[in-house]
């Protein structure tokens, strides 16, 4: 999946991931991830509600690849914001939440600075196999020891059909964040129902929260 893949997404308004409400596994888990936590990271973060429900909790950090993802985030919510650019990025800044519209894989530590805990709601399950891996290995390069990640991933049977979403099993969670602790919060079972806007065939179809707590 590479950038034209995206920006054609949201050119064409083709949005099946999209959920108009918070997510429920962020409203069930959020609390057992905030001790101690200053400002939290949302890498791929489309214009998801759950980052207007985080910033109820903590200043949030966005990155998005889409202008029209940011644009529409802040003017469908009628949320003032300033715009500027910033190297390969455009930062969207309001009071609570500030959105970097660029690449993620290019972010700077200093674009991130204060954030110990990430939210990932169908960042890393958007990716292919070898991009997952890259982007485990940023997420750890970026966030300072300690931090915790709460990660929202899916399986499904992999021979069923084909990603994105793709199927994210925990073995391999372990894999890509070896050395961490990674505790299993809470599994929503949506065999039947489909992810998010889009149908699965499947014969089951589990969305699952971690606390991967990094080294
Ligand atoms: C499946 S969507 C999920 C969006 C959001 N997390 C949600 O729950 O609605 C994946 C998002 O990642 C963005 N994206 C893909 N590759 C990216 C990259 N390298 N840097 C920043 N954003 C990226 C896409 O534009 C898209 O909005």
């Amino acid at each position: 999946m590479d950038a034209n893949f995206w920006h054609e997404r949201w050119q064409n308004n083709e949005l099946g991931f999209h959920l108009e409400d918070p997510h429920p596994l962020l409203q069930q888990c959020l609390s057992a991830v905030l001790p101690g936590k200053h400002k939290v990271l949302v890498p791929l973060c489309g214009k998801s509600p759950d980052l207007h429900y985080l910033a109820g909790y903590l200043p949030v950090v966005g990155a998005e690849l889409s202008a029209i993802a940011c644009n529409d985030f802040f003017a469908e919510r009628s949320i003032p914001f300033e715009q500027w650019q910033a190297h390969e990025f455009v930062c969207y800044h309001s009071d609570t939440i500030r959105l970097w519209q660029g690449d993620f894989f290019a972010l700077t530590p200093e674009q991130i600075v204060g954030c110990n805990l990430v939210y990932d709601r169908a960042a890393l399950i958007a990716l292919p196999p070898a991009m997952r891996a890259q982007y485990a290995a940023k997420l750890q390069q970026l966030l300072p020891s300690n931090s915790t990640i709460l990660l929202i991933s899916l399986e499904y049977p992999k021979h069923e059909k084909q990603g994105p979403p793709f199927s994210v099993t925990h073995t391999e969670i372990e894999q890509l964040f070896s050395g961490a602790e990674i505790e299993c919060l809470a599994r929503l079972d949506l065999t039947g129902k489909g992810f998010a806007k889009r149908r699965f065939t499947t014969t089951s179809l589990v969305e699952t929260a971690y606390r991967i707590t990094l080294p």
